[in-house]
């Protein structure tokens, strides 16, 4: 066995190559059937997963049904509209579990260890408590002419992952290539087409625990090259103990062998479980966060995989997977916490009641998934206008986490300013982003009497103040670049913005000013070289910009936070949110709660303007309400 480095080999199975062939052939017919008959949508890969049966639902000794039982299930096969695949696949699925078995034994004497010691981990086939199974029936599209780019670029088609499982074993295409391998040099190995009589194997993460990392569960990902003429077929069987069995790492003192360093993409806290059903649940919810949420909605998924049910906090808002989701589905639902829920959008079709995903599945869903799992959550960025209070949680955050990760005011751009999704793409792959608001009555307020970077609106009145167009002037060096055909559409001004985005562009033609920061005016973020009627119009803007970030891809979780909760609840909450999403302990107190905020003392008249001018509606949203 070399699994020391690649849990990953080819398998010469023996089984009759009918029995691969017939599963590989009903498995492209069946996705060749039209979308209303497979009851989903076409994305990087569609996919058909069923599992080992249940009869009934499984108490516990205790008499409570352990969370994962809810596994237990049957599977809805589409007898209707294709009698010949559940047989052709369970035939399958039959024989290449024996192969998974007789692997296993091979895996123990490598080991030293005698096979029969661990017998009672497995189950046989036709039993009532089985080795818990699963298999996926999958089919990578190829790339459409209009996607294909010049270079010939491929497409993902399953991002790096490793199988949480024990074994996985595959019979693929054997015309269209994608599946590739990671070697611990961190590069990629093609796994070429195989004939049917071939099975690719692969080391699961629960191999890794229960041989001591003897057998390496290994990182692997699926292309989509524009050279596959057909879509590619692949058939996945995952094998496991039973749902109930629990891998406990052997001794492996007497054996002698490499031991891998801790791969750097393991993210500390996607801790391998040794509980088969946690395990498998865990990468159920992981997998197809919506559709978790939408048939377990009494559970939510910890950061570091545990699955729970939700506490009195957890009703009004959760993070699932890094994401927010509003437990009442609508957007920009504030909570006494503080903190907002924003429903992401969802893109999982809807399925029927069955609380286990035995239909066609988007492979869109499961890939963002995967693909969070796998990497580490490389900082926290706080977000938030001048005078937002953020100078003092960023310095507080430093305090308690930059001993294990990055605490920074910089995203796509410097936190004051309109972030951009496409802005240094890669660059920032999981930040925990932290987004402040201020009451816009003191904020508005304290823009007035310090308007950072806005020098032009530096000593005025307040009624002049908030009417006056949000507008600044360019320079010489920008009227240069409005001379030269084709500049101005270039080039790029400081913070990543375009010409048309912000005034001016250059730095030149910015000014510093001492205690007012330099001269910088941001435009429409669509383009259109218009600048905002007033500070309310850049206020609203802003407020939408900041709350879109959550939907960046680079954002693994998104907390919004009103600097006046902060003050007068302290920090106890964002700090451990902040723990939880990324791992870190923190190493300072949280602040005391019972801080009074003192609202700043302004006319009445103000009060009225901005009762009348505000924009509630998006106020509203970071729970801010007319006085
Ligand atoms: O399609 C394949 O060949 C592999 C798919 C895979 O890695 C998975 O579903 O875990
Ligand atoms: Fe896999």
């Amino acid at each position: 066995m070399i699994s020391h480095e690649i849990g990953f080999f080819l398998l010469q199975h023996g089984i009759s190559e009918d029995v691969c062939e017939k599963a590989l052939n009903e498995t492209s017919q069946f996705f060749r059937r039209p979308l209303s008959e497979k009851m989903g949508k076409i994305d990087e890969r569609e996919q058909i997963e069923y599992a080992a049966e249940y009869e009934q639902s499984h108490q516990d000794s205790t008499g409570e049904m352990s969370l994962y039982g809810r596994l237990r299930s049957t599977n809805p096969w589409p007898d209707a509209v294709q009698p010949s695949l559940r047989p052709a696949i369970m035939e399958y699925v039959k024989r290449v579990v024996d192969i998974a078995d007789q692997l296993r034994e091979s895996m123990c004497l490598a080991m030293n260890i005698n096979p029969r010691e661990v017998d009672h981990l497995f189950g046989p086939f036709d039993c009532t408590d089985p080795s818990f199974w699963s298999v996926k029936l999958v089919s990578y599209p190829p790339v459409p002419s209009h996607q294909a780019t010049t270079s010939g670029e491929p497409l993902q088609g399953v991002g790096a992952h490793t199988d949480s499982n024990f074994m996985t074993l595959i019979c693929q295409d054997s015309h269209s290539s994608g599946l590739q391998v990671q070697h611990v040099g961190g590069g990629w190995i093609d796994v070429p087409p195989t004939e049917p009589s071939i099975l690719v194997c692969n080391i699961g993460e629960l191999s890794e625990i229960w041989s001591n990392g003897y057998f390496l569960a290994t990182p692997h990902r699926v292309l989509r090259h524009s050279s596959n003429t057909h879509s590619r077929t692949s058939i996945p069987l995952f094998y496991n103990p039973k749902l109930d069995a629990v891998i406990k790492p052997i001794n492996t003192d007497g054996l002698m062998w490499h031991r891998c360093e801790q791969k750097q993409w393991r993210h500390k806290n996607n801790k391998l479980l040794g509980g088969v059903g946690v395990n498998s649940f865990k990468s159920l919810a992981r997998s197809h966060p919506n559709m978790f949420q939408r048939h377990h909605s009494d559970l939510r998924i910890l950061a570091d995989g545990r699955i729970v049910r939700r506490d009195a906090r957890d009703n009004a808002s959760f993070v699932l997977c890094g994401l927010f989701v509003a437990p009442t589905g609508r957007i920009g639902d504030i909570t006494r916490n503080g903190f907002i829920n924003i429903a992401r959008k969802e893109t999982a079709r809807d399925v029927s009641s069955d609380p286990i995903i035995y239909k066609t599945d988007i492979g869109h869903e499961s890939n963002h998934a995967w693909e969070q799992e796998l990497e580490p959550v490389e900082k926290i960025v706080l977000l938030g206008e001048r005078h937002s209070g953020t100078n003092w949680i960023t310095y507080h955050l430093q305090d308690c986490f930059s001993h294990g990760i990055q605490v920074t005011p910089h995203y796509s751009r410097f936190k004051h300013w309109f972030q951009k999704e496409d802005l240094y793409r890669g660059a920032t792959n999981s930040a925990v982003v932290v987004s402040m608001f201020r009451d816009p009555y003191d904020w508005v307020w304290a823009m007035k009497e310090r308007p950072h970077h806005a020098h032009d609106h530096i000593g005025l009145p307040w009624l002049e103040f908030v009417t006056k167009p949000w507008i600044g002037h360019r320079g010489p060096r920008d009227r240069n670049i409005t001379l030269v055909p084709g500049m101005k559409e270039n080039v790029t001004c400081f913070s990543q913005f375009s010409f048309v985005e912000v005034m001016p562009c250059s730095r030149d033609d910015s000014p510093k000013r001492a205690g007012y920061a330099d001269y910088k005016y941001e435009l429409f973020v669509d383009g259109s070289e218009r600048a905002y009627s007033s500070i309310i119009d850049l206020r609203r803007a802003k407020i939408v910009n900041h709350l879109s970030v959550a939907q960046f891809s680079g954002t693994k979780a998104f907390y919004p936070f009103r600097y006046e909760d902060l003050e007068s609840n302290g920090t106890e909450l964002l700090l451990s949110l902040l723990e939880r999403a990324t791992g870190v302990e923190r190493k300072c107190n949280a602040t005391e709660p019972g801080r009074e905020v003192r609202h700043k003392e302004v006319p009445k008249d103000y009060v009225e303007w901005m009762n009348k001018y505000g924009h509630w509606d998006v106020e509203a949203q970071i729970g801010y309400h007319r006085r």
